[in-house]
């Protein structure tokens, strides 16, 4: 998982097509520039809003420069090409929505549940398809992954905080990774644990590593 935060990344064209692509953008905290003469009702309002750039013109050459990522999504074949051609000169990921093969990444069809992220891609063969995967596994991902999720992420902070010694942290990690909690919480019986109660099970465990 690439962290975007922050990260000039550049999406070429205003269609349908542009537009999902900037909504993924926007939920990893990229900040997305679009370059497009067009732009759908959602792009220009994100626009109005300073929550993306527009840059209100056809592609040029050297538009890519200082970009960390690049999305080739115009409906103009040839300028999708020369789009991931400059992209690919520089050094820059490149994602080609119109000839998938010919970029350097591919998105594939994401749901959260808070820290949970899943990912479905069926590599090229059937974008539809993903889709519709990624929706059915998503009615079976309630709430309680985001409390699970929630859970470990507390307890691996502090057990990274309070356990320099790498075998006993090792071994806390993976006690934590074992601790069945998505079953009490499942079941109903899950309380969050306070900073106490982590602190004193890191101190119940820690020495018990072989
Ligand atoms: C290779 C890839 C490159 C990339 O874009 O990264 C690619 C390429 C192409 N897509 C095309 C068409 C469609 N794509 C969608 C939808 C999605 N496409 C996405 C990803 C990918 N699409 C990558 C592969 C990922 C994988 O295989 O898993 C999703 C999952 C994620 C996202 O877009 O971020 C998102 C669903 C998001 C969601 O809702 O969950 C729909 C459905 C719709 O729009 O409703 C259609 C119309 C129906 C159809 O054609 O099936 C065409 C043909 C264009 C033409 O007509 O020529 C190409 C070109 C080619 O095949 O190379
Ligand atoms: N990867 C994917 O998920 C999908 C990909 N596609 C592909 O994506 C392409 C775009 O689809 P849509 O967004 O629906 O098309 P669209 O026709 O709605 O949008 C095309 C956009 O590209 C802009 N554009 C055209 N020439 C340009 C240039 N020289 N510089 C900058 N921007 C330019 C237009 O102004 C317009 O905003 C399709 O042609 C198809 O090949 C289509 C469906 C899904």
């Amino acid at each position: 998982m690439m962290n975007l935060r922050e990260q000039r990344c550049v999406v070429v064209g205003g269609g349908a097509v542009a537009e999902r692509k900037t909504q993924a953008l926007l939920e990893a905290g990229a900040k997305a520039v679009v370059i497009s003469p067009s732009a759908t009702a959602w792009l220009q309002e994100r626009s109005e809003d300073n929550k993306i750039e527009w840059v209100k013109r056809r592609f040029r050459k050297g538009d890519l420069a200082g970009a960390f990522l690049a999305f080739a999504a115009t409906d103009q074949e040839q300028v999708n090409a020369d789009i991931v051609r400059e992209a690919k000169n520089t050094g820059i990921p490149v994602n080609d929505t119109s000839e998938g093969e010919r970029g350097s990444f591919i998105t594939p069809s994401v749901f959260r549940r808070g820290g949970l992220i899943v990912a479905v891609s069926t590599s090229g063969a059937g974008p539809s398809a993903s889709r519709r995967l990624s929706r059915e596994i998503e009615e079976r991902f309630g709430d309680d992954y985001e409390r699970y999720i929630d859970f470990l992420s507390a307890a691996r902070a502090l057990i990274k905080s309070r356990v320099a010694e790498s075998s006993q942290r090792k071994h806390l990690l993976r006690l934590l990774a074992e601790m069945d909690i998505l079953t009490l919480i499942r079941e109903g019986s899950f309380q969050p644990w306070s900073e106490e109660a982590l602190i004193a099970w890191i101190d119940q465990y820690r020495g018990n590593c072989e």
